[in-house]
Order: structure tokens, then C-alpha cells, then sequence
């Protein structure tokens, strides 16, 4: 303040200075200035005190802010948790789709898990995993007295919908799981959607209710689109509401809104844009009552089981097989253009299991423990098994050979009710894999081409866990596993994890779960790749002594050597058909006859091989029917197709050679089956696509797997 030389008729002047952006500052300097004036001019015990205080609110004002307040802390509270429960009940995909993609489910449902079994006990662990950290909601809130959530008994509200959700949500999980076939892309993609259906659908839903936008219609419209489909959203929904039902009821009992505006909530509607309706009865249908949100909730867990279960139980299949069986004459069309072309046992044999085969499905003498009806399989627009016919007899061990991708393994799948047969039937024991596979797979063992075992159990674990799934009585368990291990020499590792086992062991393993219960028929995929020689041939004892105690086997392999000891009969496969078939014998009578010559060329004085010209041309003047089947590096391998020649001539012949020719060495010997195998399998042409099914596949949303 500062004293200024009066003007006029003035006394005196004194030029008060204030910050003019403080608020108070005007006030306080106002103040200073009115005291030194009365102080100095009237008496000094006077004083002035100012007060600033501001008018009282608005009360309008003041109940719309807490309302819009109340709206958005309601809706972030919502978001927060239904963002956080997400990834809670999302985790429970992660092993439904592991289990599945390894094997590991098939192979329990094979050994007598039914879908109702498998998926009760999955669900009781999961609930149980999710229920504990779940119940620590409520007791966060009752620690920080969130009233909105814990007074009046509401914390019982709380709890009763955390439980449906989670009933609602591990259901939406387990439906979802079947769109993946691989675990973490599973898990990262119902992580994925479990977020757009919470928060993001609960976001978008908020923003098109701000008054502004006029977007009420919509919202109400999404509303009820997302409470039917989603648990996530229903979650947020419930948490949200109690929240703004609590701060609007808060408001609307306050006694100076009662006053102000008599009938302050909800027919303040009219007066503001926001409205502050609340009901007392919180599970009430009208929002922000939550009763629609929790009984679609707990709709949804009933309906999402139902779909599990009906999947599970294959009606989709079913329902394709209904549509399909008028394609059945369709496919039948196609086998007399096959029939001209096919080799004469697999005619023979197809006639033979086609013609009679009512009769032989259902007479007691039938031999036939296995029958292949024209089964034909279709990936979309690939056909992976052509319209096989076929039958194996009891104790019967069958060798399926063929290149990689031959059809093998999708034989066995349908066998064994992995993936759905296109057309053609199976009959397993009378039991067919399209109506009956539950009785197919009761009487079958498995072994599957990858091994479907659980990582974190041992091997113990895993044998006893399929013996009991098998039923055998629990007394008997353990000398069942016991002699399984030894007789498969998984002794030593018979404690480790199955995950930390190696190749060939994880086989053994596989094998030893194809047998657990002594099934009358066994399928096994490639039993011993992997196995090192020693446990190779004790696999062939085991395998031999099985079938002597008079169960059928099943084999694929692509050991010949292995076909040749185990196998009573073969069949080759190329592009899903069967290009021979007989006994290993009878196979190499046919296809192999003559000799097979097989001769190493020797190396010159400089270093170099010998070249091989002069010596094809001495063979093929000596034999002329002979073909050069393979040559490389020095390696020549000789068909000779006349049987009639002496063995002794082809010995002086090649004994002269050795010198004459720079022949370093050389054997003679009948046709093998390798050999045989490499005839038909070299000339393997690109399979075909069946377009018609090509056409129904995709009009039929890939039904056709
Ligand atoms: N799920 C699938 N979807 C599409 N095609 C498939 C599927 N499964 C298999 N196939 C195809 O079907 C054909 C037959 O496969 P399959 O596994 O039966 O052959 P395989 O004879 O068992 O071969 P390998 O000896 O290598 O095990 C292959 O060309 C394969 O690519």
C-alpha cells in the first residue's frame, strides 16, 4: 500500500496493490486497506475481519455432478473387475486344448472317459482354482468398507454373482477352446476375446449412453445383444450397477435434494440430462436394478454346457451323416471305375467284404474282427483315405504300409473316433465307428502315431491312471503296471516325468498304454520309430506273444524288416488306396519274382569310382530283362525278373566281374519287401481333389473334417 499526495479537496489518498490471480487477493488487500484507514482516522482498537465463504451450491448442479460421477465410477469399477476376472477364467483354456492337441483326450475317451466325466472333473478343478482368488473381491471391499459392496448384506449379492459368472464363464471357455488346435494361440486369442467381451463391450455400451450423443436406442439395443452372449459383459454390468445404484440412492435420500426437489429420483429425470434413478430392490430387472444381467449369466452357463455336450457327443457329426447318407450312391458311382484299375487280391478282397456283408456282419461265424466298408475320408477338398474295403481276421496281425502321407493315420483316426468318416462305414467286433464308437473304442487299444502322453506325469502314473480308466480292479493295478513296465524295459524311468522321457521311451510308453487291459484289438501307429534295435526287438516278442494269446493287431510302419517279422498280412497304401495286398510271402511271390542283384563298384588306381556303363551293359547282355532299379555313388541295384535263371551263373557271372569291371563287391538275393514297397511307391502321383465334396465342405462350414 502506498500513501499518494491528495488531489482537489481531498484530505489524504492511499493506493492499495493486489496480485489480481490469487482469488483471495482483492479481498485481503481490500481488508488491509480498511483497517489502516479506520485505525489511522477513528480509533486503533478497531479491526475489520473478513470472511470469504462461497454462496451455497446449486443443488441441481451439485445432484447431477454426483450423478454423472456415480455413472463413470460405477462403469471403471465394472471395467476394472471384469478386466481382471478375464484373465482368471481365460487360464482354464490353456490345458482342454494342450490335452486335446497332444492326444492326451483322445486316448482317455478311448480308454473309457466319457465327455461327462472328462468334463465335470475339469470343471470342479477349475472352479475350485477360481473361486479362492475370486473370493478375494469381497474381502477387499469389506477390508476398505466399500459400502456400496458390503453394507446391507450386499457382499451376499457379490458372492452369489462371482459364482454364476464363474459357472457362465468356464462354460463360454470350454466352448471356445474347440476353435484352437494349438495351446498358446488358444490361451492369447480367449484372452483376446474375454477382453473385447467385458471391457470393451461394457465401454462401448457406456459411451453410447452419454446424453449427448443420442445414442440411448443403440446402447439398449447392444445392451441386450452382448447380455445374451457374454459373461464378461454381464460381470461388468453387475459390479457397475450396484455401484451406481448405491451412489444414486445416496443422492436421492439426501434430505436438501427431499426438500429442494420434492421428488428429487427418478422424476428428476425431467430436470436433468443424466438420470438419478435407483431401486431399492438391487436385483430388480429395471437398471440400474442387475436381476437381467444375473439370470442371462447363469442362462448362459446352462447353455454353453449344452453346446459342450453336444459337440462332445457328436451331433454335429451325426447331423452330417444324416445329410450325407443321400451321398452315399454318389460315392458308390465311383467304384467301378476304380474296380478296373485295382490290383487282383485287393479286388478280390473288396468283392468279398462288400458282397457278403450283412451276412458277415452279423453271423457268429464271421472270422472278421475288424471290416472296412468303402471308407473314404475327405479333408476338405482332399481325399486322404479313397474307398478302402477290407477284412481282418482274429489274430490277425495286419501291416499298413505306405509312403508319408499315405492315408495310414487317418485310417487309424476314424477308427478310433478321432476325426468323422466321410462316407463308408467301420465295424469293429459288429460295432460300427459311426453309431457305436463308444463300444468300438471299449474293446480297442491305441497307440498313436504322436505320443499323447500328460508331461507331468510319470510313467507309473500315466499306466495307472489308464488301468483304472480301464477298469481293471484296484488290487490288480500295480502287477498290471509293474509287468507292462518290465516287459517294455521302462524300468529305470519308470518314476521320471513322462515329459523329461526320450524318443524311443515316450514310445515304449505308448505302446505299454495300448495294452493296459488286455483290449482284444490293438491299433498301433508307428510303434517302434524312435526305438533303438535291442527294444525294437522286444517289441516284436511282446507284439508276437499278444497276438499268440489271441488278440488282432493293427500296425503301420515304415520298417519293413519289421513287417516282414510281425505282420501276417500287408496291404500297401498310395493316395489312401491299396495298391497290394497279401501275406509278406505271398507279396514278394508276386511282385518280386527273379532276384534282386545289388553290386559296389570298386575304386581306379587314381582315386575315382569305377564307372558303371561297362557294367550295366554286361548285365544287361547277360540278363536282358533285368532294369537298373536304383543308382547312385557307385551303388547299382539290379531287378532281374526271370526266376529261371541259376543262381550259380549269376555267382560265376559276378565273380569274373570283380576283376574285369572293377566290381569291389556284390550280393544276390530273393525280392525283399522294401523293394517291393519302392515299386509301387515310387510312381505316387499327386492325390486328387474331390470337388463335389469340395463344394459341400464349405457350404457346410468345414463339417466335413
Ligand atoms: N487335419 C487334416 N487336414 C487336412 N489334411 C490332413 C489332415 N490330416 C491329415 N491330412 C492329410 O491327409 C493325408 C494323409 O495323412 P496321414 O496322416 O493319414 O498320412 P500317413 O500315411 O499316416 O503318413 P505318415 O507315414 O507320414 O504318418 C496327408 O496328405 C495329410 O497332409
Amino acid at each position: 500500500m502506498q500513501a499518494i499526495p491528495p488531489r482537489g479537496n481531498e484530505k489524504s489518498a492511499a493506493l492499495g496493490f493486489y496480485n489480481g490471480q490469487t482469488y483471495h487477493g482483492k479481498g485481503i488487500t481490500m481488508n488491509y486497506m480498511m483497517n489502516t484507514f479506520l485505525q489511522t482516522t477513528l480509533n486503533r482498537s478497531f479491526s475489520l475481519h473478513t470472511t470469504l465463504s462461497p454462496l451455497p451450491k446449486d443443488l441441481k448442479k451439485a445432484s447431477e455432478k454426483n450423478t454423472v460421477i456415480s455413472h463413470i465410477a460405477g462403469h471403471v469399477v465394472g471395467l476394472l473387475i471384469s478386466f481382471g476376472m478375464t484373465f482368471l477364467t481365460t487360464m482354464f483354456v490353456f490345458f482342454p486344448i494342450k490335452e486335446r492337441q497332444v492326444g492326451a483326450k483322445h486316448m482317455q475317451v478311448v480308454s473309457g472317459v466319457g465327455p461327462i466325466t472328462y468334463w465335470l472333473s475339469a470343471f470342479i478343478w477349475d472352479f475350485i482354482n477360481y473361486i479362492f482368488p475370486s473370493m478375494l473381491l469381497p474381502l477387499i471391499f469389506a477390508s476398505y468398507s466399500k459400502s456400496a459392496y458390503m453394507d446391507d448384506d450386499r457382499y451376499m449379492l457379490i458372492i452369489l454373482v462371482l459364482v454364476i459368472y464363474g459357472v457362465s464363464a468356464l462354460s463360454f471357455t470350454y466352448v471356445l477352446q474347440f476353435a484352437f488346435d494349438s495351446a498358446p494361440t488358444g490361451l492369447v486369442m480367449v484372452v483376446i476375446t474375454g477382453i473385447i467381451s467385458g471391457p470393451v463391450t461394457t465401454t462401448a455400451v457406456f459411451i453410447l449412453r452419454i446424453p449427448d450423443l443420442n445414442t440411448e436406442g443403440y446402447a439398449d439395443t447392444l445392451d441386450w445383444i452382448f447380455m445374451t452372449i457374454f459373461p464378461n459383459y454381464n460381470l461388468a454390468a453387475c459390479f457397475s450397477n450396484i455401484y451406481t445404484n448405491y451412489i444414486n440412492m445416496m443422492i436421492c435420500t439426501n434430505v436438501e435434494c427431499a426438500i429442494e426437489i420434492s421428488s428429487c429420483c427418478p422424476a428428476h429425470c425431467r430436470f436433468f440430462k443424466i438420470c438419478t434413478t435407483y431401486e431399492t430392490n438391487y436385483m430388480a430387472w429395471k437398471r440400474p436394478g442387475i436381476g437381467p444381467y444375473v439370470l442371462f449369466m447363469a442362462c448362459q452357463g446352462f447353455v454353453y454346457i449344452v453346446i459342450l455336450m453336444l459337440v462332445e457327443y457328436h451331433v454335429p457329426q451325426r447331423l452330417w451323416y444324416l445329410i450325407s447318407g443321400s451321398l452315399e450312391e454318389y460315392e458308390c458311382g465311383c467304384e467301378g471305375s476304380m474296380a478296373s484299375t485295382i490290383d487282383s487280391d485287393v479286388a478280390v478282397e473288396e468283392r468279398r467284404v462288400n458282397s457278403c456283408r450283412a451276412s458277415l456282419l452279423f453271423s457268429k461265424d464271421s472270422t472278421d474282427s475288424l471290416l472296412l466298408l468303402n471308407l473314404y475320408k475327405c479333408y476338405g477338398t482332399f481325399i486322404a483315405v479313397d474307398h478302402i474295403s477290407l477284412g481282418v481276421p482274429e489274430q490277425e496281425c495286419f501291416g499298413l504300409l505306405g509312403q508319408n502321407g499315405a492315408g495310414k493315420t487317418t485310417t487309424f483316426k476314424m477308427l478310433t473316433g478321432d476325426v468323422m468318416v466321410t462316407s463308408g462305414n467301420a465295424y469293429l467286433k459288429g460295432h460300427d465307428v459311426r453309431n457305436n464308437i463308444k463300444k468300438v473304442q471299449a474293446n480297442m487299444g491305441y497307440c498313436p502315431q504322436f505320443d499323447a502322453l500328460i508331461d507331468q506325469m510319470t510313467g507309473r502314473e500315466t499306466l495307472t491312471m489308464y488301468a483304472r480308466l480301464r477298469g481293471i480292479p484296484e488290487a490288480n493295478i500295480p502287477v498290471v503296471v509293474n509287468s507292462l513296465i518290465d516287459i517294455l524295459m521302462l524300468k529305470p524311468h519308470a518314476d521320471k516325468l513322462a515329459g523329461q522321457y526320450s524318443g524311443g521311451n515316450k514310445r515304449k510308453l505308448s505302446t505299454a498304454m495300448a495294452l493296459v487291459g488286455d483290449p482284444p484289438f490293438i491299433m498301433l501307429d508307428e510303434p517302434s520309430a524312435g526305438m533303438d534295435p535291442k527294444a525294437r526287438r522286444q517289441l516284436w516278442n511282446v507284439l508276437s506273444q499278444v497276438r499268440a494269446s489271441g488278440r488282432t493287431l493293427v500296425l503301420t510302419s515304415h520298417s519293413m524288416e519289421e513287417c516282414d517279422a510281425l505282420c501276417t498280412r500287408i496291404a500297401i497304401m498310395v493316395n489312401g488306396k491299396f495298391v497290394c495286398l497279401g501275406s509278406p510271402q505271398h507279396l514278394k511271390n508276386k511282385f518280386g519274382q527273379g532276384y534282386t542283384l545289388i553290386v559296389q563298384m570298386g575304386l581306379l588306381p587314381d582315386g575315382t569310382m569305377a564307372p558303371n556303363e561297362p557294367f550295366i551293359k554286361f548285365i544287361r547282355e547277360n540278363f536282358p530283362d533285368a532294369t537298373v532299379f536304383d543308382d547312385h555313388q557307385g551303388y547299382i541295384h539290379f531287378q532281374v525278373p526271370d526266376a529261371n535263371v541259376k543262381l550259380a551263373h549269376v555267382f560265376s557271372l559276378m565273380e569274373s566281374s570283380k576283376t574285369n569291371l572293377n566290381v569291389q563287391d556284390y550280393s544276390v538275393h530273393q525280392t525283399t519287401l522294401e523293394q517291393i514297397f519302392l515299386t509301387f511307391t515310387r510312381n505316387q502321383v499327386p492325390p486328387k481333389e474331390d470337388k463335389f465334396r469340395s463344394f459341400l465342405a464349405k457350404t457346410c462350414c468345414g463339417l466335413c473334417k
